[in-house]
């Protein structure tokens, strides 16, 4: 079951630490052991971390071929689907190449980890052909390409901008549609069984951070980075001639409107909502009287006025 105000799964091969890692993050026990495969069901948690709850999934151990359904690989990867960040567990004493099994086997399954969605308009039409234009110097990507990949997918009329020089993956992957963006962090655990050389080179890395279940060595660092990576945002309520309220915030998704914080508020606020007071950096100014669709940024204080 989804709760809490994010979710993180943590995917990785057997006996990287998951289990160690939710134990010690959590206050739920999750049994860890030397053999492979101790796991082998979905165990939830929760981080308590600045307000928020997080969910922590501590999740079977996947193999090569898991999006083709070897092991429990299939369901470990549509629950990674649903989370907001992926923490992908890597044992630190293992080469590099565990990393790239496991990014092929989240790519195949239409998984992108730390990308942007590509910025291309594209919007399959009746009739009329393909129109095909683009905003900017394409270096990847031709006109003629474009029509080529359109035609595999028996797309004939359709209208395509390119907002972004995108690879040919990149445009199959909005033609597909059906695919999930996600940040996802590194992390190598077993710290403790390299040189502080190789410490070093890892924790270099884009997207990675080092770690030791076992010494407990920079999990608070961890859990920094993963706050940052998951991006939330926090809102203020005040109420009306008094000061925000700043021990308690209300944590949302990136992308909450107004509608979403009465609903977290209370059920029927949003039906009885009349207008509302915002300060931040979401509004132009501060304070400014927005509706229920008003998007909210980090940090904003908000004042709800009842019909
Ligand atoms: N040296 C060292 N051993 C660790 C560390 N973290 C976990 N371990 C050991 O690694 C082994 C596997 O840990 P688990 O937590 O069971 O690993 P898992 O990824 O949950 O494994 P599966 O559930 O089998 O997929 C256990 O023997 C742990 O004690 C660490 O930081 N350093
Ligand atoms: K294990
Ligand atoms: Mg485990």
């Amino acid at each position: 079951m989804k709760s809490g105000d994010a979710r993180v799964a943590l995917i990785g091969f057997p006996s990287v630490g998951k289990s160690t890692f939710l134990s010690l993050m959590t206050s739920t026990a999750s049994e860890a052991a030397s053999y492979e495969f101790t796991t082998l069901t979905c165990i939830p948690g929760v981080i308590e971390y600045k307000g928020a709850n997080i969910q922590l999934l501590d999740l079977p151990g996947i193999i090569e071929g898991a999006a083709q359904g070897k092991g429990r690989g299939r369901q470990v990867i549509a629950v990674a689907r649903t989370s907001d960040v992926v923490i992908m567990m890597l044992d630190a004493t293992k080469g590099e190449v565990q990393r790239s099994l496991l990014e092929r086997e989240l790519e195949s399954v239409g998984i992108r980890l730390n990308k942007c969605k590509p910025n291309i308009y594209f919007k399959p039409k009746k009739g009329g052909g393909i129109s095909f234009n683009s905003t900017v110097t394409l270096t990847q990507c031709s006109e003629k390409l474009v029509q080529l990949i359109l035609h595999e997918y028996k797309i004939f009329n359709a209208e395509v901008l390119f907002r972004e020089d995108c690879s040919p993956d990149e445009f199959i992957d909005v033609i597909v549609g059906n695919r999930v963006y996600m940040p996802c962090l590194y992390v190598y655990n077993k710290i403790d069984q390299i040189s502080m050389e190789e410490v070093d080179r890892l924790a270099r890395r884009p997207n990675s951070v080092v770690i030791s279940c076992g010494m407990k060595l920079n999990l608070d660092y961890l859990l920094e980075k993963l706050w940052e990576y998951l991006a939330l945002t926090c809102i203020y309520t005040k109420k009306r001639g008094q000061r925000p309220d700043f021990t308690d915030a209300i944590i949302l998704r990136k992308g909450a409107s107004v509608e979403h914080v009465c609903h977290r508020i209370h059920r029927t606020l949003a039906s009885q909502f009349k207008y509302a007071l915002v300060w931040g950096t979401s509004t132009k100014y501060s304070p400014q009287r927005v509706g229920l669709t008003h998007l909210m940024e980090h940090e904003d204080v908000i004042q709800i006025v009842k019909k």
